[in-house]
């Protein structure tokens, strides 16, 4: 399914008496990979959290889907913990979060291939009757990957997805990316690893409170432009777009 184009204008939040984001407006393209980029507590959470419903904030935020209706929008967290001892399997957490029918009566004929498939895609198959706790991280994330692909959405909204994966996991996010690419999903995507970004964005977002640069990652993603941005204290200069 085609994805939406969004659109932050004037986005702030204030929580206490901390600004968190200060008059963030930009725009991520229809079917583009956009990553958003910037020093811990930039407030990159806190703006797909306003995108997602998840926090009141100041400013419009509006949604292009390209039909009539709006589409599917998966996101997927930056980290999930759960108790060791939680009886809860691989395979009854992908029930959870991609069935209507109550977990406790296993997996929905519905949607049984659709979920096996999708653990295959991200290469854990084999461990689906592993509980939850007993994962290690990576594999932890590889699930949160592999329920955003169920049902197939037209927005990927991503926090860090590659923080816990080795090498192979991250070959595996990296094909789920161009298979969303090549789809026309649009996809949002929080990550601190610029190299990967520089290598698999269409465009990147420089955000600490503010927008400090917005543009093609290439000519973008400047040693000056980030010494700004991840320097301490929050730069005061607005929006900068590369050429
Ligand atoms: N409920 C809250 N009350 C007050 N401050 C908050 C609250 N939630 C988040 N913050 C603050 O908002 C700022 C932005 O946090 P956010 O999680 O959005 O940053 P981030 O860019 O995603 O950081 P990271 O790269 O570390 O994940 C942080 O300084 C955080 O402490």
């Amino acid at each position: 399914m085609s994805g939406p184009a969004l659109c932050f204008e004037q986005v702030g939040l204030t929580l206490g008496r901390t600004d968190i984001l200060c008059e963030v407006s930009l725009r991520v393209a229809a079917g583009s990979v956009h990553a958003l980029v910037g020093p811990n507590g930039g407030g990159k959470s806190s703006l797909v959290k306003t995108l997602l419903g998840q926090t009141p904030h100041r400013g419009t935020l509006t949604l292009e889907w390209p039909g009539e209706q709006a589409g599917v929008i998966a996101y997927v967290p930056q980290a999930l913990e759960f108790d060791r001892a939680l009886p809860m399997t691989v395979d009854d957490f992908m029930a959870a979060m991609c069935q209507r029918r109550p977990v406790f009566f296993g997996l929905s004929p519905h949607r049984a291939d659709a979920i096996a498939e999708a653990l295959g895609r991200v290469g854990l198959l084999d461990k689906r009757r592993r509980r939850m706790g007993a994962l290690s991280g990576g594999e932890r994330q590889r699930v949160l990957l592999a329920q955003s692909l169920i049902p197939a959405p037209g927005l990927v909204v991503l926090d860090e997805p590659m923080s816990a994966l080795d090498e192979a996991g991250a070959a595996i996010f990296e094909r789920l990316l161009a298979g969303w690419r090549e789809a026309g999903v649009t996809v949002l995507w929080i990550e601190h690893d610029l190299s990967a970004v520089g290598r698999l964005a269409d465009h990147v977002t420089g955000l600490n409170r503010r927008v400090l640069f917005d543009g093609p990652p290439a000519p973008t993603l400047t040693p000056e432009r980030l010494m700004a941005l991840f320097s301490t204290r929050p730069a005061a200069a607005g929006l900068e777009v590369a050429a």
